[in-house]
């Protein structure tokens, strides 16, 4: 029997709804919910509630450990899943990455004492701490270095002071972990890491489209804002060369003779300077508002 045949929406389960895997605990949680709920779905209250259903925007969202979402994505348990990029590659599930979400980014890096090690062939022979086995092996085996890989679960920093390991691979936000621990990184950057939307890949779950067109237009609202102007007619062309918007501006006739007004979207960044270039050429009631949701 094929899943499809068991009704549903085709992952198996015969339920309808669009089954949502969302980060329970760390860095990726808070934020996710975040997005979900400006997406217009419910988001669970207590961090204790392991799953909700939100049967009015048929979706179903699960609590998991962010480590192992792709995986039940990647076997078709879950249709849709937000991890990092870093997760997902680490896992080596068949689970592709739809969208970034922006947030949650990071870099993973090598790091040692600092001044110890300077170069990637400095590695060879060394013994290697890291939470990401796979993303680790990988990188070395495509680069030819010969190096012993543990796996620890977290505060992979001290296990150089225990003398468990020589170096470590580890995310890095901010830096402040490392320095604490007298450490600093060495080499390229391996990853460059953010949150990702992932499917399994293949055909798209019912109710998929929908869903990543929300989230888009949470996306699109928080990089853009939506900018007003009044400008003399004969000045149109200058401003729109300043804001010409995603798709042109929208332009309307005003009360006041040989004057338009002008409704663009605009970048969020920058937009500051763009209300100055527009006064220099003659805009007036320049006025900037958010934009809480759009479809494009
Ligand atoms: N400062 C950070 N520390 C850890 N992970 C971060 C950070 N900033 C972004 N991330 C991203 O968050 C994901 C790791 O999330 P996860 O919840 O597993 O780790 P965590 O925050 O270390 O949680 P915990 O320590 O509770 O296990 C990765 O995709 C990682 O790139
Ligand atoms: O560059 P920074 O801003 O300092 O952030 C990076 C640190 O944060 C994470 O650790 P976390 O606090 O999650 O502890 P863990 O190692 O036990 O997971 C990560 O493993 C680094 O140690
Ligand atoms: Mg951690």
């Amino acid at each position: 029997m094929t899943s499809a045949s068991l009704g549903g929406n085709g992952n198996g389960n015969g339920s309808d709804l669009l089954r949502i895997a969302v980060p329970n605990k760390g860095a990726l949680s808070q934020a996710a919910s975040d997005i979900l709920r400006e997406s217009g779905y419910r988001q669970r209250h207590d961090s204790k509630e392991l799953a909700l259903i939100d049967a009015d925007n048929g979706v179903e969202f699960f609590y998991l450990r962010p480590r192992d979402i792709a995986l039940y994505v990647g076997e078709g348990t879950l249709d849709v899943g937000i991890t990092g990029r870093d997760l997902l590659l680490d896992s080596g599930a068949k689970a592709e990455e739809v969208m970034s979400l922006g947030f949650g980014r990071s870099r993973f890096h090598f790091a040692g004492p600092a001044g110890r090690y300077t170069r990637l062939e400095d590695l060879n022979g060394l013994r290697i701490a890291t939470s990401y086995v796979g993303v680790v092996q990988s990188f070395l085996q495509d680069r030819g270095i010969d190096a012993t890989v543990t796996r620890l679960d977290g505060a992979v920093e001290t296990s150089i002071q225990l003398g468990v390991a020589d170096v470590i691979a580890d995310v890095v936000e901010t830096g402040s972990t490392l320095k604490a621990a007298g450490l600093a990184t060495f080499g390229e950057v391996i990853l460059e890491s953010e949150a990702v939307l992932i499917t399994r890949g293949g055909d798209v779950p019912p109710g998929f489209e929908v869903f990543k067109r929300r989230v888009d237009g949470v996306l699109v609202a928080r990089s853009y804002v939506m900018m007003d102007y009044d400008i003399p007619r004969d000045r149109v062309e200058a401003a729109v060369a300043v804001t010409p918007g995603l798709e042109g501006p929208t332009i309307s006739p005003l009360g006041r003779e040989g004057w338009v007004a002008v409704r663009v979207m605009v970048p969020r960044a920058g937009a500051q300077r763009l209300m100055d270039e527009l006064y220099d050429v003659g805009a007036r009631a320049i006025l900037l508002t958010d934009i809480h949701a759009c479809r494009l």
